[in-house]
């Protein structure tokens, strides 16, 4: 069978072309998630845009509470009451998901777009075995050949490396990496063209984070998916995303290829976070951190959301929030997706770069992240 022809699969032309005419998967504009609250509402995601192309891997990190997972649930059209998108949209393969009906959704989640979570133990029904889980997924989305429904459960259970023998066991007399698995494994029961994942290898050891990455790696090549990828350790996405994005109190700070972003951060907040997650290769050297907590979503800082924060700040950070600044080469020169965009006034035209107004602080990451 080969590799996009599954169970009751229609090829089909999924890409629409963006503003500038390249060709996206996944074109999410202005979307604003608010929370409704008994004190009035509150936005954790604000204003943010995202593109992606067929096949490409996104990272998207930030501290816990930055709005990440609540931005996944928004594009996944899988927010529930509080939560509520307040603005934007979603447009995947040349559609709004944000507009669409519960039973016009129904066959792009899963087939087209599928989620895996952060931990499978909540994710996966424990009471049921894991074959019966997959065979439930795919008989609600048609697929009604028991022969077929074991063959695809087996071919996904290897995809993943688990014996398939473990389709007969149930979640809890699996290992957290393979639980892991399984959980990828279900999410590409029908080869979605894009796969979301909320910090999918934050429950494990670092052995077992790694072997997992290198695994969704292999698999996203050879099955060519486009990946969004949630995490809050940076490094830990170096090695696998071609983009990342960088969150802060709701709002993109830093968008860019993964190399330029690592060997190049701009935006305080990023240097920030690269300098508080140890590196795997270079030398020793002391973890720093940021000082502080981002803001509460109901006390948002006029200016810069980071400024209270920042080392670098000076005054007219807290005048407005800024815009992303696209930097780097002329727009016309630079390949699609090869831009970076930073949301800091030290990279607007013809920005002065004051010198830090006070000490760089260092507090160790345990303290600070
Ligand atoms: N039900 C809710 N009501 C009000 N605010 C909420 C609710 N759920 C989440 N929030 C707030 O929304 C913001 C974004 O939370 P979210 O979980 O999306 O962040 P995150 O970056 O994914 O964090 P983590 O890495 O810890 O999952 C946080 O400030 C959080 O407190």
């Amino acid at each position: 069978m080969s590799p996009r022809a599954n169970p009751g699969t229609v090829l089909r032309d999924t890409t629409h072309v963006g503003s500038d005419g390249e060709e996206l998967l996944l074109d999410v504009r202005g979307l604003s998630v608010e929370y409704d609250t008994p004190n009035g509402s509150v936005r954790a995601v604000d204003k943010v845009d995202l593109q992606l192309r067929p096949g490409e891997f996104l990272g998207v990190v930030g501290e816990s509470g930055c709005g990440k997972s609540t931005m996944l649930f928004a594009i996944a059209q899988l927010l529930n009451p509080p939560a509520r998108i307040a603005e934007g949209s979603v447009t995947f393969a040349g559609r709004n998901l944000v507009t669409m009906t519960a039973s016009e959704l129904a066959p792009v989640r899963w087939r087209q777009v599928s989620v895996v979570m952060q931990s499978a133990m909540n994710a996966l029904n424990p009471v049921k075995r894991i074959g019966a889980q997959f065979a439930d997924a795919m008989k609600a989305h048609g697929v009604r050949s028991r022969t077929e429904i074991a063959d695809r459960s087996r071919e996904v259970m290897r995809l993943v490396g688990i014996d398939a023998t473990h389709l007969t066991s149930y979640p809890h007399q699996l290992s957290g990496g393979m639980r892991q698995r399984a959980m990828i494994a279900m999410a590409l029961l029908f080869t979605p063209e894009l796969v979301i994942m909320d910090e999918p290898t934050s429950a494990l050891d670092v052995v077992a984070q790694r072997s997992l990455m290198l695994q969704i790696k292999e698999l996203q090549q050879q099955l060519g998916f486009a990946v969004v990828f949630v995490t809050h350790d940076m490094s830990l996405v170096s090695h696998f995303s071609d983009r990342l994005m960088v969150m802060y109190a709701g709002q993109a700070v830093e968008v860019g290829p993964t190399r330029e972003v690592f060997d190049t951060p701009r935006h305080p907040y990023s240097i920030g976070l690269l300098d508080a997650f140890p590196s795997i290769r270079g030398p020793r050297v002391p973890l720093t951190g940021i000082p502080g907590a981002p803001p509460a979503l109901n006390a948002m800082p006029p200016g810069c959301r980071f400024a209270p924060r920042c080392p670098r700040r000076f005054d007219d950070c807290d005048a407005a929030v800024p815009p992303l600044y696209r930097i780097g080469t002329a727009p016309q020169v630079v390949e699609a997706g090869a831009e970076v965009e930073v949301r800091c006034l030290l990279h607007r035209d013809g920005a002065r770069e004051p010198e830090p107004t006070g000490p760089v602080p260092t507090a160790h990451r345990e303290e600070t992240l």
